[in-house]
């Protein structure tokens, strides 16, 4: 039988500390039952790609957290893309990726390291040295202050895309305490959320604006439309924050490879490629089997869900070479933190971007970084990131 493990990945004390469960994981088999959920699991780096490569079996459009919607009711009207299966999901993807392409982030990539250099620049106003909290004053403060306006948001009410995104991470996983706390807090940002998102609202020339003129030209209706821009707005700040918030933290505590950024800024394109493998902001995703089939020689039926440890999968010995350094020269592609196949993250170019942005900028305004106290985690079902960072930096 399939070897069973009793850990509960969505409990505070393994959200806090992941890594002895991804090892019991990977070393059960190539996949284990998680009996807290009556769920499977894949954690080894093949049979995860296995099943994101097979989206034919594993599919999105029934969920890809916890809930199977062919037999709960979702909690929100569906994603277009991250919850859909070709053919719907192949037509949104295309829209998607005539906005969210390299042209544009050519077309974006100066305003965005400007926006950096000087928000980087800004925090030495007082002197060469500083202590700042990492989270909000770097990792939060520089999606918030480019992305919204990269859409097109209105100026009020931004500080509502936090709490929203925070929501839909946690719906994902099961209906504990997190899920509970964040519909609160996340159920009173969605008025506005859902307000930006209705055809007309986006400023005209902006790329939420484009993104709904492809849509409607694609033949999409209002509603898709507007469900298409929603899922940007979702998945587009909560996890920019916490990869760059990782990236800082990892920098700081690896003097070695904090040298080797300063000695190259172009470096930092890498660094921040590094910190979503090893970290994995975006640390699980389900799919629902939906044909028998079977994995490695486990057979899996009809109906039942697949949880996929991504960030196990990022740091699986079978794979990596010393799988839990933070190691800049590290040839990273291949990792899963972006996921893989069809469903592979449609936004990454623009992470990416930023991260490359803000590591940059740093790497050359700043010549010493660290962590001057307890950095603080922020627990959710699916997002691994910092709540607080305290960091001291000195001016180069
Ligand atoms: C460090 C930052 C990010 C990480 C770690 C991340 C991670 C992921 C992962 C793992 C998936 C695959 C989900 C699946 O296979 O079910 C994904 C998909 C997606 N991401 Fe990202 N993401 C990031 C940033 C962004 C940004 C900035 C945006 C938008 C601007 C974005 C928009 C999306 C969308 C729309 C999808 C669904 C794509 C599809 O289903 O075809 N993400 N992301
Ligand atoms: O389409 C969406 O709403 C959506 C929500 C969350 C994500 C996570 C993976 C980054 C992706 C898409």
């Amino acid at each position: 039988g399939v070897p069973s493990v009793d850990h509960d990945p969505f409990s505070d004390a393994t959200l806090t500390d992941p890594y002895p469960m991804h090892e019991a994981l990977r070393e059960a088999g190539p996949v284990a039952w998680l009996s807290q959920y009556g769920v499977y699991a894949v954690a080894r780096y093949d049979e995860v790609v296995h099943v994101l490569q097979n989206h034919e079996i594993f599919v999105s459009g029934r969920g890809v957290g916890l809930s199977d919607y062919r037999k709960n009711k979702p909690w929100r009207p569906p994603s277009l893309l991250l919850e859909a299966d070709p053919p719907q999901h192949t037509r949104a993807r295309k829209v998607a990726t005539s906005v969210f392409n390299p042209k544009t982030m050519r077309q974006i990539r100066d305003e965005f390291q400007q926006a950096a250099d000087r928000m980087v620049e800004a925090l030495f106003s007082d002197g060469d040295t500083v202590e700042i909290d990492g989270v909000a004053d770097l990792a939060a403060a520089y999606p918030l202050s480019v992305f919204p306006d990269f859409i097109g948001l209105s100026e009020e009410g931004r500080e509502n895309l936090l709490p929203y995104g925070n929501m839909a991470f946690n719906a994902f996983g099961p209906p504990n305490r997190l899920f509970e706390q964040a519909m609160v807090d996340g159920g009173k940002a969605t008025p506005w959320i859902t307000e930006q998102c209705v055809v007309g609202t986006p400023k005209p020339g902006r790329f939420g604006a484009t993104l709904h003129e492809k849509a409607l030209e694609a033949g999409l209706d209002e509603d898709e439309a507007a469900r298409l821009l929603r899922s940007f707005l979702t998945a587009g700040v909560d996890t920019t924050v916490h990869g760059i918030g990782a990236a800082l933290r990892e920098l700081a505590e690896h003097p070695e490879q904090w040298a080797l950024l300063r000695q190259d800024p172009s470096t930092a394109r890498v660094a921040f490629d590094e910190t979503v493998r090893l970290v994995s902001p975006v640390q699980t995703f389900f799919r629902t089997v939906n044909e028998d089939t079977e994995v490695s020689g486990v057979p899996l039926p009809e109906g039942s869900k697949v949880l996929m440890f991504l960030a196990a999968a990022n740091r699986d010995p079978r794979h990596w070479e010393a799988p839990d350094s933070f190691d800049l020269t590290r040839q990273t592609s291949g990792h899963v933190g972006f996921g893989f196949g069809i469903h592979s993250c449609v936004g990454q170019i623009m992470a990416r971007l930023e991260g490359q942005c803000l590591l940059g900028a740093l790497a050359r305004k700043v010549a010493t970084i660290e962590v001057v106290g307890e950095a603080e985690l922020q627990l959710n079902n699916t997002l691994r990131g910092w709540e607080r960072l305290p960091l001291r930096l000195t001016a180069a």
